[in-house]
């Protein structure tokens, strides 16, 4: 209720893209993408390689025009504003340090040439190494950085002239794994920290979901979702958000029957299944169930009648948990995710043991195609 009230405040709207699209030539990279992004958010662009979402930053940051509609920057069209002059900055993937510049030279840079005296652009260069936590490298060069820290300079060059907004363009993607989760939590905790607005870009669902106040679902130059971390992953709109965020088992129904908030529905063998009704989903459609490994457990006798019955092909030790893989008799494999947590009072059976997949109520959602 709290985000609602909030995103009906107009006053809040940092950034306002209305019926944006962009096209190359004969190429259309965006398609009437309308979105508001929130003072204070930290949105996320997410979607695969080619999907638009660098050209949906770029046409923020100036570097690129729109086709057509228009952006508004906290009430203002920004169409003719060149981008040195919109209060937008950039952090792109490879960090663009000067190699020859000592590490607070880089971050003074900026600042001088936006008209700062040399000694206040030194001062506030060394506070802003300081809230990056690399005062202790300031005379360095870059080269003598390892990657995280010079992507740390890089965001800390770009958080000093106090933008209203901060672009960040796959930052994280030429770190190493362990690297780039411990940069995900610290952009999050320096977002919420200078309240400014930022707009992520990536492709990397889970850095999506670790990190986003809303995220925007791209594919093929359309938004197929906006919503929370939560909201695209437990309730998916359609079958390419289910697939993209996270993993999923898809089960083809035809719905049977809707009543009190419920669907009735049957797999192509007849199997019944029963499910929430879904606004737009119909007596007599058929279409896809996606029922998330986690949302699932397994046992050997079935715990309703809407067990289904299949036969372990294989148990993966993934560390945390285990991934059991399972041959259903009607359907395709399923995969079932069990918490290493959970297995006080969840069974895991044997590869080649017949046994039942149920679901836990709420987990299984139909899905527009
Ligand atoms: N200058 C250009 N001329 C023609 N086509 C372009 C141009 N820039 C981008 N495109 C095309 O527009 C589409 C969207 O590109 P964009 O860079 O926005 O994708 P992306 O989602 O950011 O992908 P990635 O994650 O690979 O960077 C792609 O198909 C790309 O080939």
């Amino acid at each position: 209720m709290l985000r609602e009230a909030h995103l009906s405040d107009k006053e809040n709207i940092a950034i306002d893209v209305r019926d944006a699209v962009k096209r190359y030539g004969d190429f259309t990279a965006l398609k009437k993408i309308s979105l508001s992004i929130m003072d204070n958010e930290f949105f996320t662009l997410l979607g695969p390689s080619g999907c638009g979402k660098t050209t949906l930053l770029r046409m923020i940051a100036g570097f690129e025009d729109v086709t057509e509609g228009a952006i508004f920057l906290y009430g203002d069209e920004i169409e003719n504003l060149p981008p040195n002059k919109r209060p937008v900055n950039t952090v792109f993937q490879n960090y663009a340090l000067f190699p020859h510049m000592t590490i607070l030279d880089n971050v003074a840079f900026g600042l001088e040439m936006r008209g700062a005296s040399k000694a206040d652009a030194r001062t506030k260069a060394g506070e802003m190494l300081e809230l990056v936590q690399l005062s202790q490298f300031s005379a360095r060069k870059p080269s003598q950085l390892s990657g995280g820290q010079q992507q740390r300079v890089a965001l800390a060059r770009a958080l000093a002239p106090q933008p209203k907004v901060l672009l960040l363009d796959e930052p994280l993607s030429a770190l190493d794994l362990k690297l780039r989760k411990a940069m995900q939590l610290e952009l999050k905790h320096l977002q919420r920290e200078t309240g400014i607005t930022f707009i992520f870009v990536t492709h990397d669902q889970e850095e999506a979901l670790t990190m986003s106040d809303r995220i925007a679902v791209m594919s093929a130059g359309e938004m197929q979702q906006l919503g929370s971390p939560t909201d695209i992953y437990e309730r998916p709109h359609n079958m390419f958000v289910a697939d993209f965020i996270g993993e999923t088992n898809l089960l083809e129904v035809s719905v049977d029957g809707i009543a009190d908030g419920r669907a009735t529905c049957h797999l192509g063998g007849g199997h019944e299944l029963t499910c929430n009704a879904v606004d737009g989903i119909g007596v007599g459609s058929k279409v896809h169930m996606s029922i998330r490994p986690e949302r699932l457990y397994m046992s050997a006798e079935p715990t309703a009648s809407e067990g289904l019955h299949g036969r372990v092909k294989d148990n993966i030790f993934v560390g945390t948990d285990i991934t059991t893989i399972v041959q259903l008799d009607e359907g395709p494999d399923f995969v079932v995710r069990t918490s290493n947590s959970d297995r006080g009072n969840k069974r895991i059976f044997e590869p080649g043991t017949e046994m039942f997949v149920n679901m836990e109520r709420g987990a299984a959602r139909l899905l527009a195609d």
